[in-house]
């Protein structure tokens, strides 16, 4: 290892190590389970008719074609090849021998291949409504199942718990059909034809399924170790890859890279430790094939003599031997293929059963197309127990009015905001609208007549076209620049190269902050909500764009009832109703003018301000 390495290694760990701290991923360690096999087997009920049987068919077909075989050739060789063959050199009889052979190998053949295209079939239909499923309710839930969870756990939940229940269902489950069956038949050949020979033999089985399903599960631990480390090197590079701008700003990488490479290089021992014991594995059951091999041979060769079997059945037996390992040998790795797909189904399932913090009430009506009256009373909140974040807020705000929120960060701006659209329940006092308890209406029919125009604007990748017609999915071309028109987008839309069809990624990192904020701005005033909500970007923009961008408001809070957490004077002065905020209590309420004269909190802020705006101009 180079000196650099090592000096990243042992230098920046310390340092870098107390900026990242990541989460290990659950060690997947869980028993068989039935309760999750049951909840799986619903995912194949529509199949249980039609496709399941004729993959069992084919199933059943291709391992007694595979049985039948070895019987073959200890016939032909019985029969036909040995010197006292009562047939021997009966050329007709070998080609029919050889023909069956054939005949048995193509049927298999034709069985295995329609055996794998109709469980892929199944395997992936399944799979899909699983993904469904579990996109589906994870879409529904509220933000407190998100703010306790990472993104990264929800991520892996979807791609790679799904992805291990893929290989369950499209291969596990009927190869282990097979193999049980294939193993059960060779049992019963072995001891049909010679039972004190099948026996001699089988002995090895128990010893060698304990060996091949011990060590399975040690490997299994192993790599999943690995899976973790790998887990943490993939949430490390996220984490490092978004905020490049800022390590770059701060010339930190050197100390991300000692702490990338401390990750590599537990991940590299962690890989090696488990690709040895996986190399451990195939000489132990060759070393206990060879046992069986040489009971056969010993054993066999003595029944020979004493003329109790043939030399063909002997052939038939060492053949039957052959296959016997293989089944053993993937029946242990099925068992932990198995217990990792329990455990995958388990957190999958956890996540399709979840429900939504904000409850719908089974009584919940639509909400009726509102004017915009609203009321907050004694309303109360806390994220978590014991920490209020609002107490005892009392508001009246009348349809089409404007209201901005003030006050330092952290003093419950936010909050107001997640409780009006209800992404939270309130825990105490309550919200109407238009007389209506939040509570007792549909959350669809609440939101969708309630925009929201975030700080951080979300633009998702596709055209600005698309982006802006989010706000309203059946929207016209016409409709959709007459919005842009409106906020005062449309300009530097049709000056990007591609107009309306200009492609921009995800987080529209291409825009400026004002743009996308006129984007958003278009987006909303396209939804025409009732009520509007807006989180004003504090980010500095130059004078000609703070000019659209308020002219864009006026446009847009024309006529709705408003809540924004406003940071520009210009849209505090304007507003009809100034709300003021000191840590979840509302102190101050009223005009501009009749708050200046209070000579209170908001008096404070606003010779704040305007010193700031003095000393920054
Ligand atoms: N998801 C959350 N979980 C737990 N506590 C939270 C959560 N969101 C906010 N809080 C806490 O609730 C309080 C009010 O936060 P809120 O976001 O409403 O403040 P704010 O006035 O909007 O601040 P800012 O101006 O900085 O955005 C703060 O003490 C904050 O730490």
């Amino acid at each position: 290892m180079d000196s650099e390495k090592q000096q990243a290694q042992s230098g920046g760990d310390e340092q870098a190590g107390r900026r990242f701290v990541y989460q290990d991923d659950e060690l997947l360690d869980k028993g068989f389970d039935w309760v999750q096999v049951k909840r799986l087997g619903q995912y194949l009920k529509p199949y249980s008719k039609q496709i399941i049987p004729v993959i069992i068919t084919m199933m059943i077909v291709g391992a007694l074609t595979k049985l039948l075989n070895p019987l073959l050739i200890a016939y032909a060789i019985d029969n036909v090849l040995r010197e006292s063959a009562p047939r021997h050199g009966d050329t007709t009889l070998l080609l029919q021998c050889v023909a069956g052979m054939l005949t048995l190998y193509v049927i298999q053949w034709a069985a295995n291949n329609y055996r794998i295209r109709f469980t892929n079939k199944v395997g992936q239909k399944v799979i899909y409504d699983l993904r469904h499923d579990l996109f589906k309710n994870i879409q529904s839930l509220s933000f407190r199942f998100f703010d306790k969870r990472p993104a990264g756990s929800i991520l892996v939940r979807i791609t790679n718990y799904v992805n291990s229940l893929q290989d369950l269902f499209t291969n596990g489950v009927v190869n282990l059909m097979i193999d049980c069956v294939q193993l059960i038949g060779i049992i019963f050949i072995l001891l049909f034809y010679n039972v004190k020979l099948g026996l001699a033999i089988i002995v090895t089985v128990p010893v060698m399924f304990m060996v091949s399903t011990r060590l399975r599960v040690l490997i299994r631990r192993s790599w999943q170790v690995v899976q973790t480390k790998q887990s943490r090197i993939n949430a490390h590079l996220n984490e490092c890859i978004q905020g490049i701008k800022v390590t770059q700003a701060f010339t930190q990488e050197k100390e991300n890279m000692a702490f990338f490479d401390q990750m590599n290089l537990d991940n590299h021992k962690s890989w090696n430790r488990a690709s040895m014991l996986n190399q451990t594995f195939n000489p132990i059951i060759e070393v206990t094939g060879a046992i069986g091999y040489c009971i056969l041979f010993w054993f066999g060769s003595h029944l020979i003599q004493q003329e109790e079997i043939t030399v063909g059945l002997l052939v038939a037996f060492a053949t039957y031997i052959g296959h016997f390992w293989e089944p053993i040998n993937r029946l242990g790795q099925m068992y932990s293929q198995m217990l990792i797909a329990m455990a995958s189904s388990e957190r999958i399932f956890e996540f399709i059963d979840e429900k939504p913090n904000v409850a719908e009430s089974a009584s919940a009506k639509a909400l009726p197309k509102v004017q915009g009256n609203i009321e907050l009373t004694k309303v109360e909140f806390e994220y978590e127990p014991g920490r209020k974040a609002l107490k005892g807020i009392d508001l009246s705000v009348k349809a089409g009015e404007s209201i901005a929120l003030v006050g330092h960060t952290g003093s419950g701006k936010s909050t107001i905001i997640n409780l009006l659209c209800r992404f939270y329940d309130i825990t105490g006092g309550s919200i109407s609208i238009d007389g209506h308890d939040i509570r007792d209406v549909t959350v669809s029919s609440l939101r969708s007549q309630v925009g929201i125009v975030l700080q951080d604007t979300f633009i998702f990748s596709g055209t600005i076209r698309d982006n802006i017609r989010f706000g309203r999915l059946d929207a016209t071309d016409d409709e959709v620049e007459f919005a842009a028109k409106a906020v005062r987008a449309h300009e530097f839309i049709v000056n990007l190269p591609q107009g309306y069809e200009t492609e921009v990624q995800e987080r529209g990192n291409v825009l400026s902050m004002g743009q996308r904020q006129l984007i958003s701005f278009a987006r909303a005033l396209l939804a025409d909500p009732r009520i509007l909500i807006l989180d004003e970007a504090t980010a500095s923009i130059d004078t000609e764009t703070e000019l659209k961008i308020q002219e864009a408001l006026k446009t847009l809070l024309a006529g709705r009832t408003s809540f924004i957490i406003a940071h520009r004077l210009s849209t505090i002065r304007s507003a009809d109703k100034i709300i003021v905020l000191d840590h979840g209590v509302m102190m101050e309420q009223g005009t501009h003018e009749e708050l200046l004269a209070q000579k209170g909190i908001y008096y404070g802020l606003i010779q704040a301000q305007y010193r700031f705006l003095r000393e920054v101009g």
